[in-house]
């Protein structure tokens, strides 16, 4: 396919019309790994169809499973653990849905794996994954830098009779990889496996989803307080035959802005009040900023504000920790509020697809945006009439600046998103459903 360097914005006014999500990365990813370890067949009914699937099913393949796509997402896996193929080499991309969980499980199982991913991949920290790993006495070691992947994985012998302490301050993903590979030594294990939280948990609510996914797949975890997890002795994965995956929450989110700064309604289809996603609590932030939102079970409705006329959101200072995904939302709708709008507890933002304190900083700045950012926050303040400047906004190869900043769109001055095809991670097809959804 051949790449588009740049994509010129058409200036919007309103914004109405329905979307049906993509499937969750989150969820997508998780039941692809889930169904691979479990007993049976299980038919995965609207997976997502992105570069971080993509990765996850490629290895899944060389690993040696049997996977059979019916189109549409829907993905049919037989179940094989350990994984029939015990050498390969991964390139898993800048997945860290993929990463992390694979990394762990096929420590768990042994082998001689080399795991390797994108530049940045190289650059997002793994260390207190590994710590855990081998603590658990697995054979894992750094290819390149301490505490970054690439990796490899040899034979080890795992010890589960201690309880495994991991650190969660960086990432949720590395206990999320943890608790999900855990499961393969509990099958054989004569005592419950604990799993110690050390310290903060951030990004917590994708634990819910973990949990979630894991009793869908027949092993049920207990928990106190999200510190300390137990896996039950004698655990297995079994297959719940079918599942079907919603759609995207985080992608929603974009949605949900199109909807609060283009008047509305945007109707969202795929995810709604019954959702498992943590990143569904946008609606609230957008409520909270003054559109309406209606929920309903697997849906929801978001009416707004006229921005383009001149009409403004209402500022927030809140703490982004559980939302750190839809949190970049958050602040591309701060160009259109009626004060200072700040960004707590975001640190996570510095070790994901790119450093996105710093990318946001300087591409709000680009469109005439006052910006302020420390550590683990960011300040943005609302452009006033007039102050607006005509950008190409720079992404990073990071889906979520492409999608963020189509909302600048609702400004007056022109904008150019620079390789808008960044947003194949998670969502190919962003910029199109986004222009079929705003009018001029
Ligand atoms: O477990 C998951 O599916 C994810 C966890 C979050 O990462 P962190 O826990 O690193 O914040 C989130 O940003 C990522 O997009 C998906
Ligand atoms: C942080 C993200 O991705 P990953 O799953 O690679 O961590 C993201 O999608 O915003």
């Amino acid at each position: 396919m051949t790449k588009t360097s740049s994509l010129r914005l058409a200036s919007a006014n309103t914004a109405t019309g329905q979307i049906h999500l993509p499937g969750s990365k989150s969820i997508s990813n998780r039941a692809l790994l889930l169904a691979s370890l479990a007993e049976g067949s299980t038919t995965l009914e609207g997976v997502l169809d992105s570069d971080d699937t993509r990765v996850m099913l490629a290895a899944l393949r060389q690993l040696g499973l049997h996977i059979e796509s019916g189109g549409a997402g829907t993905i049919t896996l037989q179940g094989a653990c350990p994984y029939p193929v015990r050498q390969a080499k991964l390139l898993l991309g800048n997945a860290g849905t993929a990463f992390r969980p694979l990394t762990a499980a096929l420590a768990m199982m042994g082998g001689d794996y080399e795991l390797s991913g994108v530049p940045r991949m190289h650059e997002r920290p793994i260390g207190d994954l590994v710590d855990a790993l081998q603590a658990m006495g697995s054979a894992i070691r750094y290819l390149g830098n301490s505490g970054y992947p690439p990796l490899a994985i040899g034979q080890g012998s795992i010890r589960t009779d201690h309880p495994v302490k991991v650190k969660g301050s960086v990432s949720s993903q590395f206990l999320t990889a943890l608790l999900m590979a855990a499961v393969i030594p509990a099958g054989t294990a004569s005592r419950d496996i604990i799993i110690e939280v050390d310290g903060e948990l951030i990004s917590q609510p994708y634990i819910l989803i973990t949990l979630n996914l894991m009793a869908r797949f027949g092993v049920a975890v207990e928990h106190e307080d999200w510190q300390r997890f137990v896996i039950p002795a004698g655990a297995r994965y079994r297959s719940p035959g079918r599942y079907a995956i919603e759609g995207d929450a985080s992608t929603a989110s974009y949605f949900m802005a199109l909807g609060a700064l283009g008047g509305g309604p945007v109707h969202i289809l795929g995810a709604g009040s019954n959702s498992i996603q943590g990143d569904m609590a946008f609606a609230d932030v957008v409520q909270d900023m003054g559109a309406t939102v209606v929920r309903h079970a697997d849906s929801v409705q978001v009416s707004g504000v006229h921005v383009a006329r001149g009409e403004r959101l209402r500022a927030f200072d809140r703490d982004f920790n559980l939302i750190p995904d839809a949190a970049m939302t958050a602040a591309a709708m701060a160009m259109f509020a009626d004060g200072p709008c700040t960004l707590r507890n975001i640190a996570s933002w510095r070790v994901k697809e790119t450093d996105r304190i710093d990318a946001m900083h300087a591409e709000l700045e680009k469109l005439g945006a006052k910006v302020e950012s420390g550590p683990d926050w960011i300040r943005v303040h609302p452009i006033a009439d007039g102050q607006w400047r005509a950008a190409a906004i720079k992404t990073y190869d990071d889906h979520r600046m492409a999608m963020c900043f189509s909302l600048a769109a609702f400004g007056p001055e022109p904008v150019t998103i620079l390789d808008p095809d960044c947003v194949s991670k998670t969502f190919p097809d962003y910029f199109s459903v986004f222009s079929d959804l705003v009018q001029p």
